[in-house]
């Protein structure tokens, strides 16, 4: 008799806090207490404890993945005999981690602690950071065409512009401009660039880093923003919780940034603390909780690695997918 097959192997291997805390065997922290602080978000304490036990050990598998890829990048020029371009550093291919998940779940802070502790190993010193906000479509064209409402779905970013970011940095060019977004302005920066100049690693943060797009009609494929990424992480919570982290930063920059009157939520600093916070809970169920249950969490199942975070920040499990 045919042995059944088994639908059960799931694609991931799961760890807990504690198994994977393990897995940074004898790396040492390489970050000072000040450093960490300086990575905070706004009024947010990020713990050391946090980082040695969920980073550090993340911050030690890129490593060894980048130093695969930079071998296999090795043994390629080796095989067409591009050793010239190698030595004058033209074979250098920055290693590209996508960083995904909902709004407000803590893809910037992540990114930021990975960026600093991968910057640390030998094999990477240089590390870049871009995100993918600065490729919305500025505030008059969602406006003209009725998607200030939508803003961080997939039809409120300019698709090919990210593209050829990532088409441009993956041909070695340099350097390259990344478009910049300002949460202050609520808008894109017109003429203001964060140049990308071939670093080791690359990290592009984003809700819609992760997304497919339609097969087109006219037969000419578009390739998924991930096919640029050697490595992706996934940033999950409890919809629950993370709408209350929303609302909390949402009222943190109402004492903060919005007191500034040429911000752009300026107004709603005038507010009482219980209109802010009913503005902010407004907010986040018209747009951001159904972008994350119809757009973002689809994408979950396709990334490297998923951290679910539990309601501190603090990440409970960690699944690694399968080689
Ligand atoms: N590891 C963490 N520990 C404590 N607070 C965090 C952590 N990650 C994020 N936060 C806080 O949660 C909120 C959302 O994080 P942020 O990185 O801005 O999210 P995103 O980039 O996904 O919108 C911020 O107020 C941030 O300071
Ligand atoms: C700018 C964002 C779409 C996030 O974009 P990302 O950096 O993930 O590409 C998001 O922070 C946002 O502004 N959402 C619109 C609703 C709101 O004001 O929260």
């Amino acid at each position: 008799m045919d042995r059944p097959i088994d639908h059960g192997l799931s694609p991931y291997r799961a760890f807990s806090r504690n198994e994977w805390a393990q897995l940074r065997r004898d790396t040492p922290m390489t970050l000072r207490p000040d450093e960490i602080t300086r990575l905070e978000g706004l009024g947010v304490h990020l713990s050391i404890k946090e980082v040695e036990e969920i980073y550090l050990p993340l911050s030690r598998l890129l490593s060894l993945y980048v130093a695969a890829t930079q071998k296999l990048f090795r043994a390629m020029s080796h095989f067409l005999d591009a050793r010239d371009a190698e030595a004058n550093g033209e074979g250098k291919m920055p290693y590209i981690i996508g960083v995904a998940g909902s709004v407000a779940v803590g893809k910037s802070t992540t990114a930021r602690v990975l960026q600093a502790l991968l910057a640390r190993w030998p094999n990477t010193p240089k590390v870049d950071l871009v995100t993918t906000d600065g490729f919305l479509l500025p505030n008059a064209i969602l406006e003209r065409e009725g998607l200030m409402e939508k803003k961080g779905f997939p039809e409120s970013y300019d698709l090919s512009l990210l593209l050829r970011f990532l088409t441009d940095i993956k041909a070695g060019r340099r350097p390259v401009r990344a478009p910049l977004y300002s949460h202050f302005f609520y808008d894109v920066m017109p003429d203001q660039y964060v140049e990308i100049d071939r670093p080791d690693i690359l990290i592009v943060e984003g809700l819609n880093v992760l997304q497919t797009t339609r097969p087109p009609k006219d037969g000419k494929a578009i390739p998924f923003v991930s096919d640029f990424f050697d490595f992706s992480v996934y940033i999950d919570g409890d919809e629950d919780v993370i709408e209350r982290w929303y609302v909390e930063r949402f009222m943190r920059l109402r004492s903060t940034a919005f007191t500034d009157p040429l911000s752009y939520f300026h107004r709603y600093s005038k507010l009482t603390e219980d209109e802010a916070k009913a503005t902010a809970l407004s907010i986040w169920r018209r747009i951001n909780l159904p972008n994350l249950q119809d757009n973002i969490l689809p994408t979950r199942q396709r990334a490297n690695l998923i951290l679910s975070k539990a309601g501190d920040h603090e990440v409970a499990e960690v699944k690694l997918r399968r080689l």
